[in-house]
């Protein structure tokens, strides 16, 4: 039934006991620090929360404190994308996993100036021309939406993760320059990559983030408030897509071991969607070698699979 929690029990000791368990485990990897602001941040932090549908919250440690969302940002910028633009959206990004890095470059050349999909960096770019095309300040609009959807008006953009990104873009404006030369941006560059970094630079809490993306869980209605946010057949895609490319290269070992739909983030993020009972956001900044947060994808697994929580059960 929809609505209906699959595992209710004891949600909050767990949640707990994955936050300490996560705080003694020296799991490595790096906080990313090619984005020099995002170096500066604490490796220490760990936060979960988890937002069921009928509304109870869980969280632990870190959970309340604003992070630098960074890749976690292509979902919100999707959905107001597909909100804008009928079925033509999918013939300038496509819905195939990558096989490759976040901001790879090489399948690009090959395929046309075509992204694989829209959580890639080049895809994100493309729905970023798209956001730059269809609203007069598309900034704002991307700021409010997300406010609107966490119901929080305090989240804003980092500006100095902004600016560090913009400075130190070279990579993502190579994408875009590349796509652009294929006429698959349609504004000009510096002012799609100016809201691709704004988006990335948003910071919100894991409580923000499980909020927010509440309606991907309930079929396009957000849970606290009954909004209708996007249409069933659009939830299904943003989750179909989170599934197979939201953790990049790990995508395929993700969907083996956890089985739920899932975005991660640079900034050490992790939102995953369990339909039909809530969302489940992770927070710690070390990096593994695909660019997940190590010890938030240990935190969701452990939640996901404790539970029994998974789309493919
Ligand atoms: N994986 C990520 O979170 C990447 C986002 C980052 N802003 C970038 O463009 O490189």
């Amino acid at each position: 039934m929809e609505g209906t929690p699959k595992q209710p029990k004891n949600c909050s000791s767990l949640v707990e006991e994955l936050v300490e368990q996560a705080r003694k485990t020296a799991l490595g990897g790096q906080v990313a620090d090619y984005i020099p602001a995002l170096a500066e941040v604490n490796p220490d932090y760990v936060g979960l929360a988890v937002i069921e549908l009928d509304g109870s919250v869980h969280t632990a440690g870190d959970a309340d404190i604003p992070f630098s969302i960074q890749s976690i940002s292509k979902v919100f910028g999707l959905a107001m994308a597909m909100q804008r633009m009928d079925d033509i959206l999918w013939e300038r990004v496509r819905m195939e996993p990558s096989g490759q890095a976040f901001n790879s470059i090489v399948q690009l050349e090959w395929e046309h100036g075509i992204p694989r999909n829209p959580f890639i960096n080049a895809g994100a770019i493309v729905v970023s021309d798209v956001l730059v095309s269809h609203y007069s300040a598309s900034k704002s609009a991307f700021v409010q939406y997300v406010r609107h959807l966490a119901s929080n008006s305090a989240i804003h953009a980092d500006h100095r993760v902004w600016e560090s990104e913009k400075e130190h873009g070279n990579r993502n404006a190579a994408l875009a320059y590349l796509m652009k030369s294929f006429g698959n941006i349609e504004s000009e560059v510096p002012e799609v990559l100016d809201h691709y970094f704004f988006q990335c630079s948003v910071a919100m809490s894991c409580v923000d983030l499980a909020r927010s993306l509440g309606f991907l869980a309930n079929r396009g209605v957000q849970p606290g408030t009954g909004e209708r946010i996007c249409d069933a057949r659009s939830a299904h895609r943003i989750n179909a897509l989170l599934s197979t490319s939201g953790m990049y290269d790990q995508s395929g070992e993700f969907a083996f071991t956890v089985g739920l739909p899932a975005k991660s983030g640079v900034g050490g993020g992790i939102v995953a969607v369990v339909p039909d009972y809530g969302v489940i956001a992770a927070w710690s900044p070390p990096l593994n070698r695909f660019g997940n947060p190590s010890r938030a994808v240990e935190m969701i697994t452990q939640f996901a699979q404790r539970l029994g929580l998974s789309v493919y059960t």
